[in-house]
């Protein structure tokens, strides 16, 4: 049985920041683990200009403890008005790393949104040629597809006309949740990858009702029954280079998710490799951790791998029950349970 691990340092392809004190209650977190990071722009207002990516970075940079090396890679929110020449600015400033694209209204302050992908050719054309990758929150919003139907026929729908009509664009498909997605990424092109998250691999729906309601396992895309955490698994622990580890950690202030309409988001951070390394246990394929968490990830941006290594321990410890956050707290994922890995 292996009781000890190291692995080169990981990146988090998919994270959640925030900004102001809350940034400052969890960026600690992540600095700890991970190298880098793929921070998303779903601020108020969000970050949709280079320029603004760069105030965001500084501000994260300025966030930092001392003496922690961390580097923040920066995104734009793409909407149905972005300019091309955005694409051209933040190519020429080195901190802004990709594109992210939420359908309106799909997740999260969402609402300024991309409408329809038809008024973003220019801009898509433009991240073709640049080699800039787009993200993607894979999920129609159509009231009438079923919730757990909506990452599906946003393939259908949207995912497989982008690719065909931009066939050199880079695709990252974020936070995938189903056996469709793991499939269509695993038959798709070399220039499509996905990313997925440790709750996704841990839990199926169930979690959301396990002997009442459940709000902090509510995140978006939401959870899926078994079989498809199971095809998720099988992606990540299949040493496809197109499968690459991303949080999606989503903190939001307990009073926000216990609520009568709660927000959507799930935070991990605090535990973030631990909870990829049980996963990997469970499913007898440790092995696979580190390409999956540090290799895979930065070979698809192009951006160097990392050198420096981390350990982790089996050990079992207690997830605090919750995390101070700002003027309230965050409950952070296995709140006053034991995670089996510790990171030393
Ligand atoms: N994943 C979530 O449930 N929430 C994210 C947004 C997102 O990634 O869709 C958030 O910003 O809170
Ligand atoms: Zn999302
Ligand atoms: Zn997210």
């Amino acid at each position: 049985m292996t009781t000890q691990l190291t692995i080169i340092r990981p990146d988090d392809w998919h994270l959640h920041l925030r900004d102001g004190e809350t940034l400052k209650a969890v960026l600690p977190d992540t600095a700890r683990q991970f190298a880098r990071a793929i921070v998303m722009p779903n601020l108020r207002p969000p970050v949709t200009t280079a320029e603004a990516a760069r105030a965001y970075y500084n501000r994260i940079k300025l966030a930092l403890p001392a003496g922690v090396a961390f580097e923040p890679l920066m995104t734009l929110y793409l909407t149905d008005n972005m300019a091309a020449e955005e694409i051209v600015r933040a190519r020429q400033d080195d901190v802004v790393q990709a594109v992210k694209l939420y359908p309106a209204g799909a997740t999260t302050n969402s609402d300024s949104g991309v409408t329809s992908l038809a008024k973003c050719a220019a801009v898509l054309a433009e991240m073709e040629k640049q080699g800039m990758p787009l993200l993607i929150h894979g999920e129609v919003t159509d009231a009438e597809i079923d919730v757990f139907d909506r990452e599906k026929v946003f393939i259908e729908r949207h995912l497989q006309p982008l690719l065909k009509d931009f066939p050199g664009l880079k695709v990252v498909f974020e936070h995938i949740t189903t056996k469709d997605a793991a499939e269509f990424v695993t038959q798709g092109p070399s220039n499509l990858a996905a990313t997925i998250t440790a709750h996704h691999l841990l839990m199926n729906r169930n979690a959301m009702f396990t002997g009442g309601i459940r709000p902090h396992h509510y995140c978006l895309p939401v959870l899926k029954r078994e079989t498809h955490r199971q095809a998720l698994v099988k992606a990540a622990i299949s040493g496809s280079p197109r499968f690459f580890l991303g949080t999606d950690s989503a903190p939001h202030p307990k009073s926000a998710k216990e609520a009568t309409c709660g927000c959507a988001g799930m935070y991990t951070a605090h535990a973030a490799i631990e909870l990829y390394a049980e996963a990997f246990e469970a499913a007898g394929a440790l092995d696979k951790l580190e390409n999956f968490a540090s290799v895979y990830g930065s070979d698809f941006y192009g951006l160097p791998r990392n050198t420096d290594t981390i350990t982790l321990r089996k050990e079992s410890w207690l997830v605090p029950e919750s995390i101070p956050f700002a003027d309230d707290v965050l409950v952070p994922l296995r709140a006053g349970q034991t995670i089996a890995w510790k990171l030393a």
